[in-house]
């Protein structure tokens, strides 16, 4: 059986699959993400979730980003917030429904975590094995504390029944060249391209430098030796010998260079972002547009669920978040997750039990598209949270919803749509996108130049002064209630 648009399948290598899903990483010529590595992903990027984040850099206890798997599902997405630690977050959300759920930690967690996921009866936790989430680097902490604290962690986890492991797995042949092409010919890259067509791929591979040099930073511990030593220090001496360490290194490389280069398909380039065509709509508190830095992280969480594609020809991903009236303790500000998807063959068909073909193919009866489920179409329906109607909630979907997604969308009480609009009011054979441009009653964002002009007068104002009015603005929005 194979799996759903939303994680069904067994993902740890070697775990006994099934025909279908010996294909599972390679639909047709399609190299595929491993969910085990999406969640991964997933963690490390919700770490840098853009919230309060300058407050907590000198912090001894590192910002830790933290993916909630059921049944292989992604049911929440969180990170610290100043006052608490992901696990913590993650505890009080859901308490013992943690029972049987997989953890994915962007930082081994610390033991007061520890202690209560472990207690709530989670199956296996997962950590990215660098820098744990009481710094071993840090000068701020006490190295007295960190060391205590990571033999706390490592008692308790040999006393849980929790499976407390690293889990990162090479990326298949092709993956890393797949994604890097495929980033590039993204709608958000190729509008900026073809505004400024002597910019060339420059604006691109600057940004994708910049983000790797900075990934590699936060989450790769650039001296071998002191690498060695916290793996040692939190329990994992298997793994500095070689061959695991190379290994090791290699895996986390080629997985911060994906993230760098799927973070900078929606760079932060001039004054590009998700901007409403209607300014007047932007009145009224539902159509407020999100910082864009924030726009920008969920379509990047969309665009890496775009990897675990089983159309053979192009990757969509959708999330959908919202934001809660009250008071939140999550480091995610006011935003919460509801659900998340890509499109895919219904749940438990069979690798090849539908085709695959597109709309230029001349028979119409081995297309794909009576039988894909689209990404916004998945995430609704597995989501793990209701759409409240008072709510501001949003979709983040990598292509434009087409005329099949776009009432759904709104029947779903979707207030905001963040998108690409590359294929707005095209009309092909099997699938238009007619719908979207008429769509009224939702905010659409769209990726595009900021139409207020103001971003004319900004333009070469400095970075700083850039960040303080953001921050200003973000404040007064609310999204940092304690600020
Ligand atoms: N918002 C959207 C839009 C599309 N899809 C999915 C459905 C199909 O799996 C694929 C669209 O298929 P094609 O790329 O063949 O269709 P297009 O005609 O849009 O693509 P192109 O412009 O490349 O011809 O994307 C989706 O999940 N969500």
């Amino acid at each position: 059986m194979k799996e759903a648009g939303q994680m069904q399948d067994l993902e740890s290598a070697g775990a006994g699959r099934s025909v279908s899903t010996q294909t599972d990483s390679m639909i047709g010529q399609i190299p595929r993400l491993s969910k085990v590595n999406l969640f991964t992903l997933l963690s490390l990027w919700m770490e840098l979730f853009p919230a309060v984040e300058a407050r907590r850099q000198k912090s001894q206890v590192k910002k830790t980003g933290l993916v909630v798997v059921k049944n292989m599902k992604i049911i929440d997405l969180h990170c610290s917030s100043e006052d608490l630690h992901a696990g913590k977050i993650a505890l009080i959300k859901h308490g013992s429904r943690l029972k049987n759920c997989d953890l994915y930690f962007s930082r081994k967690p610390c033991s007061a975590c520890l202690k209560m996921i472990v207690n709530a009866g989670v199956n296996r936790i997962s950590y990215w094995p660098a820098d744990p989430e009481i710094s071993l680097l840090s000068e701020a902490c006490s190295s007295e504390d960190a060391k205590l604290d990571a033999k706390a962690v490592e008692r308790l986890k040999s006393n849980s029944r929790a499976h407390v492991c690293v889990l990162l797995q090479p990326l298949v042949c092709y993956m890393m060249q797949f994604v890097e092409e495929t980033s590039y010919k993204c709608d958000f890259i190729q509008k900026i391209a073809k505004a400024f067509p002597d910019a060339n791929t420059d604006f691109y591979s600057e940004c994708r430098q910049e983000r790797v040099k900075e990934y590699e930073m936060l989450f790769l511990i650039s001296n071998e030796e002191l690498h060695k030593q916290i793996l040692m220090t939190i329990g994992l001496e298997n793994l500095c010998e070689n061959p695991y360490f190379s290994n090791l290194r290699q895996n986390m490389k080629d997985l911060i260079l994906l993230l760098a280069t799927v973070a900078s398909s929606v760079p932060n380039f001039k004054h590009y972002g998700f901007y409403c065509d209607n300014p007047k709509q932007i009145n009224e508190i539902h159509n407020q547009c999100l910082p864009q830095e924030i726009a920008r992280h969920c379509m990047v969480q969309a665009r890496l669920l775009a990897y675990r594609t089983e159309d053979h020809k192009i990757g969509v991903g959708a999330v959908i978040w919202a934001e809660r009236k009250s008071e939140n303790c999550d480091g995610t500000g006011m935003m919460y997750f509801i659900g998340c998807g890509y499109n895919a063959f219904p749940v438990g068909s069979e690798y090849a039990d539908f085709p695959n073909m597109d709309d230029k193919q001349k028979d119409r009866e081995i297309r794909k598209f009576r039988y894909i489920v689209h990404a916004e179409q998945n995430a609704l329906t597995f989501r793990c949270q209701e759409i409240k109607p008072e709510e501001k909630s949003m979709i983040f979907v990598t292509k434009c919803p087409c005329d099949e997604c776009v009432p759904l969308i709104k029947g779903a009480g979707i207030k905001q749509i963040y998108t690409g609009d590359i294929d707005v009011g095209k009309k092909k054979a099997d699938i238009s996108y007619m719908r979207f441009g008429e769509l009224q009653g939702i905010s659409k964002f769209t990726w595009q130049l900021n139409p207020s002009g103001s971003c004319v007068l900004e333009q070469n104002e400095p970075e700083s002064k850039e960040n303080g009015t953001r921050w200003l603005e973000w404040a007064r929005a609310g999204y940092f209630p304690s600020a």
